[in-house]
């Protein structure tokens, strides 16, 4: 784990000591859009048209930012015209690699062995973390977007007249309660697992977990009322919190130590995940291998022998009940 300085690699883990003890996750810096005619989304700069064949995502199937990316490119059928790249589950001292291992997705865009090489090909200043997903631009040869909140929203939409999927995870009438519900779902649940699993004292480890606890027991009185988050449709709300939520008890609950209740002990937040699960394609996003290896063996100061545990077995096919929920 480290990340680039001034263009030049560095390897050092999460600095909290100047933050008490709590994990504080830096903004990504790569903010451009793809849009249907290539002027400028909601930030950055224009240029980047939808086209096929034009854009490359850099992946990790580990990832639960990354896997809402996989997620969208496969809900809006846009694998043949955004390729990809998949970085070996083991991130270490060099950080993400494309080492050979099953599931490995060489780079045959940029031709790099570690997923540095592509912050500073698109930046040979770039200072930051060299994180996972990242969008690529073939034509002009630099990083679109890193942030996969702003991927997902280019892919639900940008490609629509070239041959996308048909699908709105993010309707105008909706977008308003959609905001809201993933701000809260994000700091309290998709990055409240990494507060836990990477705190470093006692205090701050527990307000994390108590506070993740409140906010899934929360989730699942309101998914007793309701079949999505926003109601009757599947919006992105729910694949962003599909992510973490399908490496709960595999990874969260031992790894991170978010084992007062298990994803298993919530009739409504087990039966929605499932439900979420089989949808058509969405198993094939999901690579327990990779998410198990990668967060096991990678944190060393978590998990120091990087033993990877036999268990649980999760069937994530079984039948689910949620028709019974209008
Ligand atoms: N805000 C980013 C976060 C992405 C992120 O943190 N990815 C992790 C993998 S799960 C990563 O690549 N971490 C490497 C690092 O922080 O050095 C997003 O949603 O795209």
């Amino acid at each position: 784990m480290g990340l680039l300085i001034d263009g030049q690699w560095k390897d050092q883990w999460y600095d909290t000591k100047s933050s008490q003890g709590r994990f504080v996750r830096a903004e990504s810096q790569f903010r451009n859009w793809v849009t249907k005619d290539g002027s400028p989304g909601p930030s950055g700069t224009g240029g980047f048209k939808a086209e096929a064949g034009r854009y490359h995502l850099y992946l990790s199937y580990a990832c639960p930012w990354a896997h809402r990316a996989i997620i969208f490119r496969k809900l809006k059928g846009l694998e043949d015209m955004i390729s990809i790249s998949v970085v070996h589950w083991y991130m270490a001292d060099k950080g993400w690699t494309f080492a050979d291992g099953e599931g490995v997705i060489p780079d045959a865009i940029n031709n790099a062995d570690l997923l540095h090489q592509i912050y500073t090909a698109a930046d040979p200043s770039y200072t930051g973390r060299v994180t996972v997903p990242i969008l690529w631009d073939k034509k002009t040869k630099t990083i679109v977007n890193n942030e996969s909140s702003e991927i997902i929203r280019i892919f639900n939409s940008a490609f629509d007249e070239i041959g996308a999927l048909p699908g709105d995870y993010y309707p105008n009438d909706l977008q308003g309660e959609i905001d809201t519900i993933n701000e809260s779902i994000y700091h309290n649940v998709n990055n409240g697992v990494y507060k836990a699993g990477f705190a470093t004292t006692q205090d701050s480890y527990e307000d994390a977990v108590q506070n993740l606890f409140t906010h899934l027991d929360k989730l699942e009185g309101d998914l007793s009322k309701t079949r999505y988050l926003v109601g009757e449709k599947i919006t992105e709300a729910d694949w962003r919190l599909f992510t973490t939520l399908v490496r709960f008890d595999a990874v969260y609950v031992g790894h991170f130590k978010c084992n007062i209740r298990r994803l298993a002990d919530y009739p409504n937040l087990w039966n929605y995940t499932r439900e979420l699960y089989q949808i058509t394609g969405i198993q094939d996003t999901v690579f327990m291998d990779h998410i198990k290896k990668h967060y096991y063996e990678s944190h060393a100061t978590i998990n120091p022998t990087g033993i990877v545990p036999s268990g649980p077995n999760i069937n994530f096919l079984e039948a689910h009940n949620r028709e019974s929920i209008k």
